[in-house]
């Protein structure tokens, strides 16, 4: 038998927000133009009941003035990093807007390459580069501020120098083992600092770097599992930059299966003919800190997976 409950009703959670405001801001102060292209979003946390008990909406600042907040920002404190135009958005939020306590600023960068004319970089002609998604998330309250920032769509692949085997088997396991195979992943990577101070490579600068370290760690350690190979990138960009707390990644495993040429008698396939298979896949994922990180608070939580 069910029983019914009889708690009382209340309201246990609430932010909002205005998601994804695509600013495309061009410096063009000199005949060399500089493009950053974002995707922003401003989500507020704090006194906002009465707007879902009541409707009564006199706390509420409108997702329209969120709107316009981003675009006017773009201007006057400029993108010098997205970290950087983050936490001016979300310092303005909750210092100047009275019921904000939180504010979480998600900003997604797509990058542009200055397109070669006569073997010579162009200076107001841009060609979209890769699929590859720059992320930041800065989220700020009164007493904290914290940032992460990130890559997603990452995609890379080795054609050799991984291996997959001595793995548990039991009366399901029938994949084979393997000590060459193609390792290729669409790696989501963020890093969460201590503090705010990027150190002296600024963001920007930190970004690539952290970017190539994961590069060269990908194509040099010798891979016994997509779940050594993330851990040790993690491990890389924690030894190199003391200002990060926690690297974590999730790495989808885009698996390449060497194509079946059994049942033709004049082609043979020395793991030089694959299928890449887009589904299913292996997700592999891994956070990896220093003990002594500081709390990391509410700084993975992201807009969307809130609910
Ligand atoms: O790197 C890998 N990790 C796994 O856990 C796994 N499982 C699997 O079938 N192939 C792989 N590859």
């Amino acid at each position: 038998m069910s029983e019914s409950l009889s708690g009382k009703i209340i309201l246990s959670g609430n932010q909002y927000g205005k998601a994804e405001n695509r600013v495309v801001r061009i410096v063009r102060d000199t005949p060399r133009h500089e493009i950053r292209d974002l995707n922003v979003s401003s989500c507020l946390r704090g006194d906002f009941t009465d707007a879902y008990l009541t409707g009564e909406q006199s706390k509420v600042l409108p997702t329209d003035t969120q709107k316009h907040t981003a675009y006017a920002y773009a201007k006057k404190v400029g993108i010098n990093s997205p970290e950087e135009y983050a936490l001016a958005l979300a310092t303005h939020y909750v210092d100047d807007i009275e019921p904000v306590d939180e504010a979480l600023i998600e900003v997604e960068e797509f990058a542009w390459e200055r397109a070669i004319v006569d073997g010579e970089e162009h200076p107001h002609t841009f060609v979209k580069a890769s699929a590859e998604v720059r992320t930041v998330a800065v989220t700020h309250n009164k007493e904290n501020t914290w940032i992460v920032s990130g890559v997603k769509d990452f995609v890379i692949l080795k054609s050799t120098g991984s291996e997959f085997k001595g793995f548990l088997v039991d009366p399901y396991t029938i994949l084979e083992e393997t000590d060459d195979r193609v390792m290729a992943t669409s790696l989501v990577m963020q890093w969460r600092l201590a503090g705010t101070d990027p150190g002296e490579l600024g963001f920007d600068g930190l970004f690539a770097r952290i970017r190539e370290i994961a590069i060269a760690t990908f194509a040099t350690v010798h891979s016994l599992a997509l779940q050594q190979t993330l851990y040790r990138i993690g491990e890389a960009i924690l030894e190199e930059f003391g200002q990060v707390a926690e690297v974590r990644l999730s790495a989808p495993n885009k698996h390449h299966f060497v194509y079946d040429f059994s049942a033709f008698d004049d082609v043979e396939n020395h793991k030089e003919v694959f299928h890449a298979d887009d589904r299913p896949y292996g997700l592999i994922q891994a956070a990896v800190s220093r003990e002594d990180a500081p709390d990391a608070g509410p700084a993975w939580v992201t807009y969307r997976s809130w609910l």
